[in-house]
């Protein structure tokens, strides 16, 4: 009896990308697919010009097949460097050392794809890596993309090995693993000159990011030094460096050229193109993953548009572009498929279109090509091959468009660092201020928010005097109009000297620098006690646990992390009770967000205070009706059914009610369906808490890029 199949469970949907892919039959069928088609189908490139080169260099590993060739004439055979020779010969080597070396002409072309298909996996895997909720689109867009199907397992073009290694070089080089970066860009030159292009955005994407003359210089050495490292056992030789540094195909890009004075002089557009992009990108900033991939796609597809096409190239832009449309919506992904269409079409027009003679099968031939047809209807076929190149210079630049306009250009618009967003987070003593601040560092990241803290305001060091008169909750006691002129001034975008209050000594630090951060909170017991202050924050957070979790709190933490008894604490409190109702209580009705932990039970007087005491309480959380909460709420309902009562009340106001903390892996999962703001921060790996903190993450971080896009859409 067959069932409908039950659903997957939410996290596994989200997070369980890998088991997405291979549960799909796409997958599978397209991998087979690949296969099949390698055994079947190969250019002349492939057959006539690379396996020779590759066979003599897997018949004789210790000789050097670019200065053979060469001496023999025969120039184009292989116009890569040398660890694209290792990488193609590698499984036919190793085939040979074991003495399975003789093969047929169709195993071959498989052996000799194997390494693509390896190339084309690895890209696949790092673009659903990065896009882990859009596996089922990547796997159209990308794994089963006809015109990249065509480049590598019918043509025969090695371009994905190069691409790969960019790819895996870009996923370092943004997780921060900058010098594995710049062996794999290194590796990725060894494999095609081409990649030259991208050695300045990663430089310059570097510089921006980390500000280190010594990074970008180490960067700049290691990775040409991993390039010649690979092609040292040729370097010396005439053959290899005419073959793969003076080769037609690179004049083709290279020489590109406008005529200038009736032709007595030449404009070589592509390198003025790259100095222009590289003087944008310096202009501009890098600030993320996506930028720095539409950035480089953006590039290769400038590029494109100033040269005579050839099949391989297309490879340079369409992984990007497949990153980058994966998240548009339909038109967008239409142009997508025009574009491949395009290429199909221009590449049928051209004379000598290899679509008839790359099947190698054992008769199939050399019959005329759509060139030479249309040359016996009596047509110039000339027309349609320019009309044919029109159309897919056209869709070409369209694509460019769209990425230049909506991944650089919006990208640069959106950007949250223009100036400060400010977030205040109020409440009582040992409510959870510190605790929220930390939860929201740890996943923004330090190097994009940091926190200043209420207490270093206080007006006197612990023991001081006046501290009989005043307690510590009385805005009198507090530097308050100074706090407020801190608060201007990073919202300024200014940096600012301030002192600490250290709790472990009670004392005031020296003053010491505080650069603002693209999110910066302050956390302390008047944040919202100044009217202008209040203005000045982008959200404004109250953190209210009952009266008897707060007590259990601050006793706790006064007795663990200040060294007080807890008869102390609760003598304190008691004795600052009329100030905290007076001062601390009334900022919650300035408050965007109300944060309250319920308690089910009373906690006993004997209980407050005792470290492993587990509340049993439940999460409040209070904010504007404006937020968009429906699609998160679902989710919520899907990952913990029954956990979450969402309601609206009477005052322009809703309330999510949660019974439990979630599983971290949950949070990790809803956040990848609905933070993927945070990418815009560039904050890929961001750490989640467990318990309520992370839930109170999750809920806070959306409310954070919602009132940020709000903020921009108004
Ligand atoms: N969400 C929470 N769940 C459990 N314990 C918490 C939570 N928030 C804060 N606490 C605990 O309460 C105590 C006081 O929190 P803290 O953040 O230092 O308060 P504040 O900064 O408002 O004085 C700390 O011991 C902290 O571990
Ligand atoms: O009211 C507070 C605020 O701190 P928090 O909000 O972090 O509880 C503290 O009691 C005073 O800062 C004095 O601190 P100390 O007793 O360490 O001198």
């Amino acid at each position: 009896m067959t069932g409908t199949p039950r659903p997957l469970p939410f996290r596994e949907r989200v997070l369980g990308w890998t088991g997405q892919i291979a549960r799909s039959p796409l997958f599978w069928i397209v991998l087979a697919l690949k296969l099949v088609v390698s055994g079947l189908a190969g250019s002349d490139y492939l057959t006539q010009l690379f396996v020779p080169f590759i066979g003599r260099f897997v018949a004789e590993p210790l000789s050097n097949p670019y200065q053979t060739f060469w001496s023999m004439g025969l120039h184009s055979n292989f116009p890569y460097p040398a660890l694209m020779l290792f990488i193609e010969g590698l499984p036919h080597l190793a085939l040979r050392v074991v003495g399975l070396g003789d093969l047929g002409p169709r195993a071959l072309l498989v052996l000799y794809r194997l390494p693509l298909l390896a190339a084309d996996i690895a890209i696949f895997l790092i673009l659903c890596r990065w896009l882990r909720t859009h596996v089922a689109l990547l796997l159209r867009l990308y794994w089963a993309c006809p015109l990249l199907f065509y480049i590598s397992y019918v043509h025969g073009q090695l371009d994905a090995i190069p691409v790969a290694l960019l790819m895996a070089c870009i996923y370092c080089l943004i997780s921060g693993r900058h010098m594995l970066a710049a062996v794999l860009l290194g590796c990725a030159l060894a494999t095609k000159t081409h990649i030259i292009v991208s050695l300045p955005i990663a430089l310059v994407y570097l510089w921006q990011n980390t500000s280190r003359k010594k990074l970008v210089a180490k960067f700049l050495v290691l990775s040409l030094a991993v390039f010649l490292f690979w092609n040292l056992p040729y370097i010396a030789s005439t053959g290899f460096l005419r073959m793969v540094f003076l080769n037609p195909e690179q004049g083709r890009v290279g020489l590109a050229q406008i005529p200038v004075a009736g032709g007595s002089l030449a404009f070589f557009i592509i390198p003025a193109l790259i100095a222009g992009l590289i003087a944008y990108s310096l202009h501009i900033h890098i600030h993320n993953r996506d930028l720095l991939l539409s950035f480089i796609g953006f590039c290769f597809g400038s590029i494109l548009l100033f040269v005579a096409p050839a099949q391989g190239w297309y490879f340079w832009i369409v992984p990007f572009f497949a990153y980058f449309f994966a998240r548009l919506s339909l038109p967008y992904l239409a142009l997508f498929m025009l574009l491949q269409a395009a290429y199909f079409l221009f590449f049928a027009l051209i004379p000598g279109s290899d679509y008839v003679t790359v099947w190698q099968f054992g008769g199939a031939g050399r019959q005329g090509t759509l060139f030479d047809l249309v040359g016996t209807l009596g047509i110039n076929p000339q027309l349609p091959l320019n009309i044919g190149f029109t159309a897919l210079q056209t869709v070409l630049l369209l694509c460019c468009a769209v990425v230049y306009h909506r991944g650089i250009r919006l990208a640069q618009q959106h950007k949250l660092t223009a100036r400060p967003y400010m977030i205040g987070i109020a409440g009582d003593s040992g409510a959870g201020k510190s605790t929220l601040s930390d939860g929201l560092r740890a996943l923004f990241g330090a190097r994009h928010l940091d926190v200043i803290c209420g207490d270093d305001m206080h007006k006197w060091q612990r023991g001081h005097d006046r501290w009989v008169e005043f307690t510590h909750l009385d805005p009198r006691a507090n530097e308050l109009h100074n706090e407020l002129h801190y608060l201007r001034s990073i919202r300024q975008n200014r940096l600012i000297w301030r002192r600490h209050y250290d709790h472990n000594t009670g004392r005031f630090t020296e003053d010491h620098p505080i650069k603002p951060r693209s999110v910066m909170i302050l956390e302390g017991l008047h944040a919202y006690y100044l009217k202008p202050a209040r203005e000045l924050y982008d959200l404004k957070i109250f953190v209210k646990p009952d009266a008897d979790v707060l007590l259990h709190r601050k006793v706790v933490r006064d007795m663990r992390k200040r060294n007080y008894t807890k008869e102390a604490v609760i003598a304190a409190v008691e004795k600052r009770m009329a100030d905290s109702r007076k001062y601390i209580v009334t900022q919650e009705r300035f408050a965007d967000i109300v944060v309250s932990f319920l308690s089910r039970e009373a906690i006993s007087a004997d209980d407050i205070g005792r470290p492993d005491l587990a509340i049993d309480e439940r999460l409040r959380i209070t904010l504007s009706n404006a937020y968009f909460f429906d699609t998160l709420v679902d989710d919520l309902h899907e990952a913990v059914p029954g956990n979450l009562h969402h309601y609206y009340d009477d005052h322009d106001l809703q309330v999510l009610e949660f019974d439990r903390p979630l599983d971290i892996e949950d949070i990790r999962a809803l956040a990848e369906k609905h933070l993927d703001g945070l990418q815009d921060f560039g904050v890929y790996d961001p750490q989640w808490r467990p318990g309520w903190e992370g839930l109170l993450q999750l809920v806070l971080g959306y409310c954070i890029f919602h009132g940020w896009h709000d903020r921009h859409a108004a």
